[in-house]
């Protein structure tokens, strides 16, 4: 199975590694449809894969992601004993219910969600282990909050000291337990996911100041869309999943994805032209909706009708001071709209940007001041102040992250000359298309191969 499913991500024309040199453009215009979202694609393949086929059937996942990382979650799936066939732009899973292959080690690329989800779903089995082909990336980033709690429900875990490489050991028993939300709201999730297939379900309690609410959101939304039942507090301190619930569903469809589309909203605000991006509901829990909200405070032009929404670009953009937390995964591309507004925009509460593929404050504190941007950080916080011009003719680095390289092709987009990001392929994470999608709005780039990963 793992053949056919990953050469979706790379169907693209562009080589397998390359940087891009991006060109100044005068204006975008157009009209795309946004791509399928990461977040709710992760969540529903997991989802179908803990249906049991033999009494729910087939799930059809309607427009699933072709990004990396959905390619990993079926790739995983895939070696988890979930049938799969993809049809068109959809997946169809025949799931493993309560009873993924024992034994079997799952690599997970560098996907964050994907990892955490499946350890979770990993206390179903007697051993799993997970390993990463990232280990720069995904291998740095903390695993301990997670596998405290398995452990504290009495999975036996090894690991390199709370990261990647990781065995999980069950089965788990099911009850009272307590989860960091502080650092990941993904560990949380993890458990989610678990909880309706052990017998006595999960009271979560999640201890720390909370982060990423949203995604918590997505998560108790995609098991409503199983059929799960769950109470939650106001607050999502307290999550309570009753055991000996199968999951099932019959068709669910993937909605349009928000913080991807943040950067195509950016790009369209921060230079002159039209564009039309359809595909995002008005009632969506992904958190970077806000980016729409955001990017008016800061003086852009936008009006939605429907799912589509229409960005009159060029408009003088003033800076703003707003919590990011909620909008976690835009907080990069909405750094170029502050690069181009007049004042200083501050995100706060945004210290979790520091655990994602690379450092997304101080790395991007680097990457800015490359091009002459005045920016400062906090352990807790990132500022840009906003520039009238950008030289560009140097080259900068995508520390491999696909936020990282959405924000510094932005920049590029407006500068006085053309800018080079390095490992520009890492955009295949989230957003295979990006450079595509903006070729259609009047953009040009150049894909320079390259041999590093
Ligand atoms: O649950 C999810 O799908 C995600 C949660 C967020 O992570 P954190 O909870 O670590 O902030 C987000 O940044 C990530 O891209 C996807
Ligand atoms: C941080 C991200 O993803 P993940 O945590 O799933 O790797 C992201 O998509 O920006």
């Amino acid at each position: 199975m793992t053949a056919p499913l990953l050469p979706r991500a790379h169907a693209d024309g562009m080589p397998d590694t390359f940087d891009v040199l991006v060109h100044p453009a005068s204006e975008l215009r157009g009209t795309l449809s946004a791509q399928p979202s990461k977040n709710y694609t992760t969540r529903y393949l997991l989802a179908a894969a803990l249906t049991d086929s033999a009494t729910n059937g087939p799930v059809r996942v309607i427009g699933v992601a072709t990004s990396e990382d959905a390619a990993a979650m079926l790739r995983c799936l895939a070696d988890w004993g979930a049938a799969i066939e993809l049809v068109g732009d959809d997946a169809v899973i025949r799931g493993f219910g309560a009873h993924p292959k024992a034994g079997v080690t799952l690599n997970p690329g560098n996907a964050g969600a994907v990892a955490r989800f499946l350890m979770g779903a990993a206390g179903l089995t007697s051993q799993t282990t997970f390993v990463t082909d990232y280990p720069d990336s995904l291998g740095k980033r903390p695993q301990g909050d997670l596998l405290e709690a398995l452990t504290r429900l009495g999975a036996g875990v090894s690991s390199d000291a709370g990261k990647l490489p990781i065995t999980i050991s069950g089965p788990v028993r099911g009850g009272m337990v307590e989860v960091s939300a502080e650092r990941s709201s993904q560990y949380a999730s993890a458990l989610m996911f678990l909880a309706p297939l052990l017998p006595s379900g999960l009271d979560l309690k999640l201890t720390g100041d909370i982060k990423s609410r949203a995604p918590l959101r997505q998560t108790l939304d995609t098991l409503a869309a199983y059929g799960i039942q769950a109470s939650a507090s106001p607050d999502l301190s307290r999550i309570r999943i009753a055991g000996n619930q199968p999951y099932r569903a019959e068709r669910v469809m993937v909605p349009g994805d928000y913080p991807g589309s943040a950067a195509i909203l950016v790009a369209a605000a921060i230079l002159p032209g039209e564009v039309r991006l359809s595909n995002l509901r008005e009632q969506d829990l992904q958190g970077e909706k806000e980016a729409v909200a955001v990017l008016r405070e800061m003086g852009a032009d936008i009006e939605r009708s429907g799912d589509t929404l229409t960005v009159r670009g060029g408009q003088p953009l003033n800076a703003v001071i707003r919590d990011g937390d909620g909008f976690t995964d835009a907080v990069q591309a909405l750094s170029a709209a502050a690069a181009f507004a007049g004042g200083t925009t501050t995100w706060e509460n945004v210290f979790t940007l520091r655990l994602k593929e690379c450092d997304r404050i101080s790395d991007t504190c680097r990457e800015l001041e490359k091009l002459g941007l005045s920016v400062s950080e906090t352990e807790n916080s990132l500022s840009v102040s906003g520039a009238a011009s950008l030289a560009g003719g140097i080259t900068v680095n995508g520390h491999g992250d696909h936020r990282m390289i959405m924000l510094l092709t932005l920049l590029g987009l407006r500068a006085e000359k053309p800018l080079r990001i390095t490992g520009a392929h890492h955009i295949r994470k989230s957003y295979p298309q990006f450079f595509r999608h903006l070729e259609e709005l009047g953009a040009k780039f150049e894909y320079l191969k390259t041999d590093t990963k």
